[in-house]
């Protein structure tokens, strides 16, 4: 059974369908990219899988279609990282990340020392321990990127959707990251689902990768088969060059 299951999803937003007939599957352990210009439906498609959106089609999470779990199963099924989370006001940053932990206390309940040291585990391991006590809007775009990043890991859950998830970090923290990722995915079958812009780096990290371009799927399969110049070029309207890397293909953007 795979940990997340797409079949024929269509979503219409203001009247225009922005997704058509999509076709998707993420196994356990598996990490799937979805690449495409901008508008080509991707954040749609992760916030459809995020519950959040009325769709046609099926999607189902180990087994179990999305519209049948309650918001508190979900939550325990489904992490994400949003493109442009909403912040609540004047929190700090451990409480945010504690939010995350929300689906596992009880509605007046407190949080129990496992919910705290989950916080302080995925703390440390995204390098915000000195952050703890600082208010969201005073961290500087990268650093909050990464306690988004922290809230969504502090879920615990075993689907990952991250939408541009290393969009606003510096390059070390963006392998970190990555790396800390990919760690999960292993350690734990952790299954992702993301998007990324940065083309080679997307598929350093991605088992498959889907294009996608006018809300369909235009291509799908490993990174080699994916970004290639000809699919590049017609579907990004892009000069690129690909070049071989030790760890896949890179894809360099050429001057006219
Ligand atoms: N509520 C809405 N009403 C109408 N159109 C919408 C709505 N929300 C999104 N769209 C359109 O749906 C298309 C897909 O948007 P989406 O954000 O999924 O694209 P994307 O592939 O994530 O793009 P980007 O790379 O720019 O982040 C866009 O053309 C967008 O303008």
């Amino acid at each position: 059974m795979s940990a997340l299951a797409i079949e024929g999803l269509s979503v219409t937003l203001g009247g225009a369908e922005i997704l058509s007939g999509v076709d998707l599957t993420v196994a356990a352990g598996e990490w799937v990219t979805v690449i495409g210009p901008n508008g080509a439906g991707k954040s749609t498609l992760l916030r459809a899988v995020g519950g959040r959106l009325a769709h046609r089609g099926s999607i189902s999470i180990n087994g179990t279609h999305v519209s049948a779990l309650s918001r508190r199963a979900r939550a325990r099924a489904v992490a994400a990282v949003a493109q442009t989370p909403v912040v609540p006001p004047g929190m700090t940053v451990i409480d945010y990340v504690l939010l995350g932990r929300t689906p596992y206390i009880s509605p007046l309940g407190r949080e129990s020392a496992r919910d705290l040291a989950v916080v302080d585990g995925v703390l440390a391991r995204l390098d915000l321990v000195a952050f703890a006590g600082r208010l969201l809007p005073t961290l500087s775009g990268g650093e909050r990127q990464r306690v988004f990043l922290a809230r969504a890991l502090a879920q615990e859950a075993p689907l990952l959707l991250l939408d541009e998830p290393t969009s606003a970090l510096d390059i070390g923290h963006q392998q970190d990251v990555l790396d800390l990722v990919d760690d999960l995915r292993r350690d734990r079958n952790l299954a992702v689902l993301a998007t990324m812009h940065d083309l080679s780096v997307a598929g350093e990290y991605a088992d498959r990768m889907v294009l996608m371009a006018g809300g369909r799927v235009v291509a799908a399969g490993p990174p080699a088969e994916v970004l290639t110049e000809e699919l590049l070029t017609t579907q990004y309207r892009a000069r690129v060059k690909v070049l071989q890397g030790a760890h896949g293909p890179i894809v360099v953007p050429v001057r006219s």
